[in-house]
């Protein structure tokens, strides 16, 4: 107020009343004008700040890193065979999702230039011109580096290493077996299922465990029916980009429609060997009857998707992959309790 009345006797001082009212109502209105500019401008700012937000968290892959955060909770509960202190959560799932956020940042630092060529991936931050690369690198290695200090300072050096080993693979190993060779999705496979031993040793699993390899097995049988679907709906980009896919080598789609279905009944066959590997109670059955129910939507819609290989079967196949995992690691989770 007291500057509002100061701007007015500034403005008016050596001029006749109406001239004064002009002015101070010019300046009002100068100052109402400034001060929407700033309001407007301020608001600008808070978009930006948002948007540029939001393209820090869409380098990450935060729907993939979203998934992975599932399975470290029921590898953490199994690894420690029953419940983990709340913060020690909160930090395991804070550390492996940077460590899982700078390895999908580095993957897209990576194919800045090839992501391009899809239209799947054109709108991502790097290959949209929205984020600089020099922005996206830093914030790659610095979420890398604070989330692997959190694991290891926390959880102790296997977590940790365990991170450090799953990053590589993906970012060194399969990033640059996409354009190379269908046996990239192998790679990624174990590049994916990987995370699961950071939960499973931070909260008490040993590497020697044959449960921590199980669950290694469930999530890489997993990852097969899950991307061979979505190699099939992506078969054409993947391929006009000249990504070596399975569904780009053999485009009928023949070899993706089998390796979903194995996938699928891997994925059982871990899933029922988790379930015995406590005791073979009638628990032990139980559980097993359930992993097969809770798999077998996955394993119809494989065969479903073998019989006839359209965009239909395909999305339904990926839909129910991505139901399919949280139920069976549900399942082997409550078995440590049961
Ligand atoms: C061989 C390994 C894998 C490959 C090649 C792969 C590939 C992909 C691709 C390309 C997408 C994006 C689809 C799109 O743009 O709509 C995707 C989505 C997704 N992936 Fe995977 N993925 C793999 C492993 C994993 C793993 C290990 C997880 C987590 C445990 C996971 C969870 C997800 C989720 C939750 C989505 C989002 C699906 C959606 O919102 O429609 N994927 N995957
Ligand atoms: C703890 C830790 C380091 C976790 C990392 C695990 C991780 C990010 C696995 C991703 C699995 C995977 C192959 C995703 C597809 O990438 P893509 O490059 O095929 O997907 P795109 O085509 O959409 O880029």
């Amino acid at each position: 107020m007291a500057t509002d009345l100061l701007m007015a006797d500034e403005l008016t001082t050596g001029h006749s009343s109406a001239e004064k009212m002009v002015l101070v109502g010019q300046g009002t209105l100068q100052e109402e004008t400034t001060s929407s500019d700033f309001a407007s401008t301020q608001s600008r700012v808070k978009m930006s700040a948002k948007a540029i937000a939001k393209d820090f968290v869409e380098l990450t892959k935060p729907r993939i890193v979203t998934m992975i955060l599932v399975t470290t909770v029921a590898t953490a509960l199994m690894g420690a065979g029953g419940f983990v202190p709340a913060m020690s959560l909160v930090w395991l799932l804070i550390g492996t999702g940077m460590v899982a956020g700078s390895a999908g940042a580095a993957n897209q630092v990576w194919e800045r230039v090839i992501d391009q060529e899809m239209t799947r991936t054109a709108s991502r931050p790097l290959p949209s011109g929205r984020m600089s690369l020099t922005a996206a690198m830093t914030f790659t290695a610095a979420i890398g580096i604070i989330g692997t200090t959190i694991l290891w300072q926390f959880f102790g050096m296997v977590p940790a290493m365990c991170g450090v080993v799953t990053w590589l693979t993906y970012v060194v190993v399969y990033t640059p077996m996409k354009t190379r060779t269908s046996w990239n999705t192998t790679v990624g496979a174990i590049a994916g299922a990987l995370p699961v031993l950071i939960g499973y040793t931070a909260c008490g699993g040993a590497l020697s465990d044959a449960s921590g390899w199980l669950l290694v097995g469930i999530l890489v049988a997993w990852q097969y029916p899950h991307f061979m679907a979505i190699a099939w709906l992506y078969r054409r980009q993947y391929d006009e980009a000249g990504f070596q896919m399975s569904t780009t080598v053999e485009p009928t789609g023949l070899s993706a429609a089998i390796q979903a279905i194995v996938g699928s009944l891997v994925l059982i066959a871990c899933g029922i060997a988790l379930c015995f590997i406590r005791d073979s109670g009638f628990l032990a059955y139980l559980a097993s009857m359930l992993v097969f129910a809770s798999v077998y939507p996955m394993l119809k819609a494989s065969v479903l998707f073998f019989r006839s290989r359209d965009d239909i079967t395909g999305r339904k196949l990926l839909r129910s992959s991505l139901l399919v995992l949280p139920a069976v690691l549900l399942i082997v989770t409550l078995r440590v309790f049961w």
